[in-house]
C-alpha cells in the first residue's frame, strides 16, 4: 500500500437555512399571526481518528468534503431540519492545520479522538420570533449564516517513543529487525528505505516501546538532496532520537564527518528536534578489531564534541542490542506521562465565531420600528415559503 503522509484538503460545512415569514391563514381565524418558522442549522465537519487507517491516501483524491445545508424554515411554526454532519476518518497521528493561519485544529492522537475542523453555519429566524407587544405582524426574518470553509493540511506523525537517525545504510532497518518484529528490507545500497517502519520492542516482560524507523539522510537534505527532510517530522513525537553511525561504512567516507552532516541536517531541519534527547549509537563493530572502534569513535566523539550516552553495537549480529533496549526502556519508563490538561485540552473543540449571531439578531431587530401595526390588510400578505 502507498504510504501518504500528507495531504491538502478542503472542508466545507454547510450554510444554516434560512428563516421565512409566513402568516397563519386558516377559515374562521381571521387573525393568525406571523408563523414562519427557522431554518436549521448546517452539519458541522468532523475529524475522527482511527486505528485501522494507516494512510492519508483516501485524501489524496478526493479532497472536497462538505457537510449538508440546514433546511430553511416553513410556515406553521415548522424549524427546519438541521444538516447532516460529515466525519472523516483519519489515521491516528494525524494532525490537522488551518492553511490560511497556520493554526493547529488537532492533533488525532488516540482512536476515537474526534476534532471539529469546520463549524455549520447557524440557521437564520422565521418572522414567528420577531413577534411583540408593539408589532404583531413583523415581517422579519433572518439569513442562515455560511458555514465556515478551510483548507486543511493534515499530516500523518507516527506515535513512535524511538526515532532512528542515521545515513542511509548505516544498519537502520537492520536494527529495527533484530529487536522487533517487523520485517523491513535490508540491503547493501543506500535509500532502501524509502517510507517509515514501526516495531514494537519489548525488553523485559511488563513493558514495550514503539520504534521508527525513517528513510536515512544525507548532505543537503534539508534542501531536498536525497528522499530530503519529509520524514523527519514523524521524530517530532518520540521522546527519544538514537543516531546510527555506521563505524565501518562499506564505501570508505569517514564516520565522524556522516556524523556530524546528519546532526547539521537535523539543526537546520528543526532546532528543536535537534534538542530532544539523543544517544550516539555506533554500529557494525562486528567488522572491526576493538582497538580499531575505540580509535573511530573517539573521532566521532570529537567531531560532535559529544557528551551525551554512547553505545556499542553490531545489528548484525545482535552484540549490544539487548542491553541498549533495556536501557531505552527505563529512560522511557521514568519520563513524565502526557498531563490530563493535555488530554482535556485535546478534546475541547475549537471556538468558532458565531455562537452569539442568534442574540445578536434578535436584539437588532428588537429596535425595528418600521412595521406598522397589525392591521387588517395584513392578512393579505402572502405566505411566503422560501426554498
Ligand atoms: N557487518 C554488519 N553489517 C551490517 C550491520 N548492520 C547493517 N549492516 C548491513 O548494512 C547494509 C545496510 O543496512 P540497512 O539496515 O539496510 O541500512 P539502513 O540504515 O536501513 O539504510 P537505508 O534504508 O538505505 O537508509 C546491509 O547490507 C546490512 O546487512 C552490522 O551490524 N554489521
Ligand atoms: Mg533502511
Amino acid at each position: 500500500m502507498k504510504f501518504v503522509d500528507e495531504v491538502e484538503i478542503r472542508v466545507e460545512a454547510g450554510d444554516g437555512g434560512n428563516g421565512v415569514v409566513s402568516f397563519r391563514r386558516e377559515k374562521y381565524i381571521p387573525k393568525g399571526g406571523p408563523d414562519g418558522g427557522d431554518g436549521g442549522d448546517g452539519g458541522d465537519v468532523y475529524l475522527e481518528a482511527d486505528e485501522n487507517l494507516n494512510t492519508l491516501i483516501d485524501y489524496q483524491f478526493e479532497r472536497i468534503h462538505r457537510a449538508q445545508r440546514g433546511q430553511n424554515g416553513m410556515g406553521k411554526n415548522c424549524t427546519g431540519k438541521r444538516g447532516e454532519d460529515i466525519v472523516l476518518k483519519v489515521p491516528v497521528g494525524t494532525r490537522a492545520t488551518d492553511q490560511e493561519t497556520g493554526e493547529v485544529l488537532g492533533d488525532l492522537t488516540r482512536h476515537g479522538l474526534r476534532r471539529m475542523v469546520a463549524k455549520g453555519g447557524f440557521h437564520g429566524l422565521g418572522n414567528a420570533r420577531f413577534k411583540s407587544s408593539t408589532n404583531r405582524a413583523p415581517r422579519q426574518k433572518t439569513m442562515g449564516t455560511p458555514g465556515e470553509i478551510r483548507s486543511l493540511k493534515l499530516e500523518l506523525m507516527l506515535l513512535a517513543d524511538v526515532g532512528l537517525l542515521g545515513m542511509p545504510n548505516a544498519g537502520k532497518s537492520t536494527f529495527i529487525r533484530s529487536v522487533s518484529a517487523a520485517k523491513p528490507k535490508v540491503a547493501d545500497y543506500p535509500f532502501t528505505t524509502l517510507v517509515p517502519n514501526l516495531g514494537v520492542v519489548r525488553p523485559v516482560h511488563h513493558a514495550s516501546f514503539v520504534i521508527a524507523d525513517i528513510p536515512g539522510l544525507i548532505e543537503g537534505a534539508a534542501d531536498g538532496a536525497g528522499l530530503g527532510i519529509q520524514f523527519l517530522k514523524h521524530l517530532e513525537r518520540c521522546g527519544l532520537l538514537l543516531h546510527l553511525v555506521d563505524l565501518a561504512p562499506y564505501d570508505g567516507t569517514d564516520p565522524a564527518v556522516q556524523a556530524v552532516t546528519i546532526v547539521n541536517e537535523l539543526q537546520q531541519y528543526s532546532p528543536k528536534l535537534a534538542d530532544k534527547p539523543r544517544w550516539l549509537v555506533v554500529n557494525k563493530v562486528d567488522l572491526l578489531t576493538d582497538e580499531e572502534v575505540e580509535e573511530r569513535l573517539a573521532e566521532v566523539t570529537e567531531a560532535l564534541e559529544w557528551e551525551g550516552p554512547i553505545y556499542q553495537i553490531s545489528a548484525l549480529s545482535k552484540k549490544g542490542t539487548e542491553q541498549l533496549c533495556k536501557e531505552i526502556m527505563t529512560y522511557l519508563e521514568q519520563l513524565p506521562k502526557p498531563s490530563e490538561v493535555e488530554e482535556e485540552d485535546a478534546q475541547a473543540t475549537t471556538e468558532f465565531k458565531w455562537d452569539s449571531y442568534h442574540q445578536e439578531q434578535l436584539d437588532a431587530h428588537d429596535d425595528d420600528d418600521d412595521d406598522d401595526d397589525f392591521d387588517d390588510d395584513d392578512y393579505d400578505v402572502e405566505v411566503v415559503y422560501q426554498k
